[in-house]
């Protein structure tokens, strides 16, 4: 397989990207043993209706995303040479595996434990920083973006630098969940401050979990320089009612009403 393509000459163009998780097509997928629906289909009907990108989070466990899946998406994206590739996970796991294999354009590194039900929590720094460091350089000498998935800690962001990831990706469920309350303000400054930090210091910044239709133009109005939104579960459970092609659109229309 070769090397996807160089992530600074990706040129989607868009202000902020919209990166779709495939997973849980695959997990509707593998509750038969009929192939449908596919996740490869998924992702280009997906890919032509504009998104510019595709996540996947390849747990060990092999519950939703598989191998062959990883490897089929990679082949793939040959094909869409303005969308980026993100594969997710625990780099103490399976992750490496992929990286070396494939060089996608973006791994997320994710403090996830094997049979975590789902994200919850990003890396804890400076105690991780060790572990990662030399995970971080390999996938740099492999032409990868990495990017952490971080909990909203303003101070942390010197050590994300440090380390000399490119990206953090903010882990947003803390928000999703607030959102239409009163806290939604007090929980959206978090976010803000840790992206004020994070730009500061050089670093590109993602956001994913829990993001949705009602939840994402607030949440990019307030955070300053977000370039990629993953969004997975929201999505695939809009596209069971619009199409896959009308919920990325509709989707992006609140990407666009954020900086409208
Ligand atoms: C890092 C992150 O937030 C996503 O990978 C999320 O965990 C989706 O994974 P699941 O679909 O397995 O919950
Ligand atoms: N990185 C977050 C992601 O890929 C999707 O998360 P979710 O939308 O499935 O919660």
């Amino acid at each position: 397989m070769n090397p996807l393509v160089a992530p600074e000459s990706s040129g989607h163009g868009a202000r902020c990207a919209l990166s779709v998780n495939v997973n849980k097509v695959a997990l509707l997928r593998n509750t038969r043993h009929l192939g449908i629906p596919s996740v490869t289909r998924a992702a280009e009907l997906c890919l032509e209706a504009g998104a510019q990108g595709i996540t996947v989070h390849p747990r060990p466990d092999a519950r939703h995303i598989r191998t062959q899946d990883v490897h089929e998406l990679a082949a793939l994206m040959q094909r869409w040479p303005q969308a980026e590739y993100n594969i997710e996970g625990n780099p103490t796991q399976n992750l490496m595996d992929f990286v070396r294999q494939l060089r996608p354009h973006q791994v997320t590194f994710v403090p996830d434990s094997e049979d975590q039900f789902t994200s919850d929590h990003g890396w804890n720094l400076p105690a991780d920083m060790a572990r990662l460091k030399p995970l971080i350089e390999e996938c740099q000498a492999l032409g990868v973006r990495v990017s952490l998935f971080m909990d909203p800690q303003p101070q942390a962001m010197a050590l994300v630098a440090e380390l000399g990831a490119e990206r953090i990706e903010l882990y947003t469920e803390t928000y999703a969940s607030a959102w239409g309350t009163p806290r939604q303000a007090e929980l959206l400054a978090g976010f803000t401050a840790t992206a004020q930090a994070a730009l500061a210091l050089g670093l590109g910044i993602n956001a994913g979990h829990d993001l949705n239709r009602d939840n994402l133009t607030d949440f990019l109005r307030a955070v300053p320089g977000v370039q990629e939104v993953s969004i997975g579960h929201a999505l695939i459970a809009d596209a069971l009612e619009l199409g896959y092609a009308e919920t990325v659109r509709d989707y992006q229309r609140c990407i666009q009403r954020a900086y409208g």
